[in-house]
């Protein structure tokens, strides 16, 4: 109801409804100050039920990962019954439909977003998460062609690190590894890498290896293993594949190796870049400025509230002025004028 949207009120415009993710709703919003666009996921917490903690560990994920190939958590509203978090928007839709629009795509295309997902993926197991839902729909292209991961509610932090062994049969089965659909206990960052392979190869083919109307059967072929390459792949892309997809976890290709995997890098002289370059500790001080002249507090006060991670307006205002400074964007905040944008 329009009523416990109240709290939005002054902070963002809500727009339309642009996607439902899950058990969630996802509308288009405006930053009030700035002017700019965000997607604002609402979960009515009494239609949570026990998925309720999965939306928690989503948010926990959400906070602590800040990359620039990771949809990025501006800020996180609770009221009674609903939670309201602030999101990054990506114009660009599903890399799903990019890819099927297309066919399939080009080797040298298909690279640049395979760099970038190895990169997040390589930040996320960095940071002792798994995602366990890699595919083309959980990946979004923002207004520059850049992919954002989204949707962690399936991620997972296991409390012994990456070493314990997860339970929890999840995902979506044309991605999921052989060893978390055999029920076997299995190394969240290990399925990843798997489905990093399926992932590559829809890119690559425009279609799944592991494809079948029968469940049963698509288990055992993902079981197997066996996929078939079509003519136009490189040799290079196949050695890739096959390192990616293997059954055996054990053999299969570590996040480490794939920063340097010959396919990954040709065309480029640096390995994939994963450390987060704008993670450095001290924070802007043009933005920090605008914010404090604009809230007449003191830069302290500033800092402090960003610093606390707490994701309130304040710090969403911060993150949006950095990246507007970092398009060359305006970032003057006069109380009396209109929006930025
Ligand atoms: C697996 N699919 C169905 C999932 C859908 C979900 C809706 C998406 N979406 C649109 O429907 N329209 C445009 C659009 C624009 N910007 C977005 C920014 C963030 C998110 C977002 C981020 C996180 Cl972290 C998250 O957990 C969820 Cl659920 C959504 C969604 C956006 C979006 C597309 C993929």
């Amino acid at each position: 109801k329009s009523s416990s949207y109240a709290v939005l009120e002054g902070q963002y415009t809500l727009h339309e409804t642009i996607g439902t993710g899950g058990f969630a709703k996802v509308k288009l919003g405006t930053h009030v100050l700035t002017g700019d666009k965000v997607a604002i996921k609402i979960m009515d917490k009494r239609l949570l039920g026990e998925d309720l903690p999965r939306v928690k560990l989503e948010i926990e994920a959400l906070k602590e990962l800040s990359h620039q190939h990771i949809c990025k958590l501006y800020q996180k509203i609770e009221i009674e019954n609903k939670i309201f978090l602030i999101l990054e928007y990506c114009p660009g839709g599903e890399l799903f439909d990019y890819i099927v629009e297309r066919d399939r795509l080009e080797e040298k295309e298909a690279r640049v977003f395979f760099r970038q997902i190895v990169s997040a993926v390589a930040y996320i197991h960095n940071k002792g998460y798994a995602h366990r839902d890699l595919k083309p729909e959980n990946l979004l292209l923002d207004d520059e062609q850049n992919l954002k991961l989204i949707d962690f509610g399936l991620c997972a932090r296991p409390k012994g690190g990456m070493e314990t062994h997860l339970e929890t049969c999840c995902g979506s089965p044309a991605y999921a590894a052989p060893e978390l659909i055999s029920g076997q206990e299995y190394l969240g960052n290990e399925a990843d890498i798997w489905s990093l392979g399926v992932l590559l190869f829809a890119l690559l083919c425009g279609y799944l290896p592991f494809d079948d109307d029968n469940v049963s059967t698509l288990y055992k072929k993902i079981q197997n293993g066996e996929y078939e390459c079509p003519f136009w792949l490189s040799q290079k892309s196949k050695q890739l594949l096959h390192r990616l997809l293997q059954v055996n976890p054990k053999h299969r290709i570590t996040v480490t190796e794939l920063l340097t995997d010959p396919w990954l890098m040709e065309g480029f002289t640096e390995p994939v870049l994963w450390k987060n370059p704008f993670k450095t500790s001290k924070l802007d001080e043009e933005c920090l400025i605008e914010l404090s002249m604009y809230y007449g507090k003191p830069r302290t006060v500033i800092v402090e509230e960003i610093m606390q991670r707490n994701f309130t307006y304040i710090s969403a205002t911060y993150s949006l002025l950095l990246q507007r400074k970092a398009k060359g964007q305006r970032i003057r905040l006069e109380s009396d004028t209109t929006p930025l944008r």
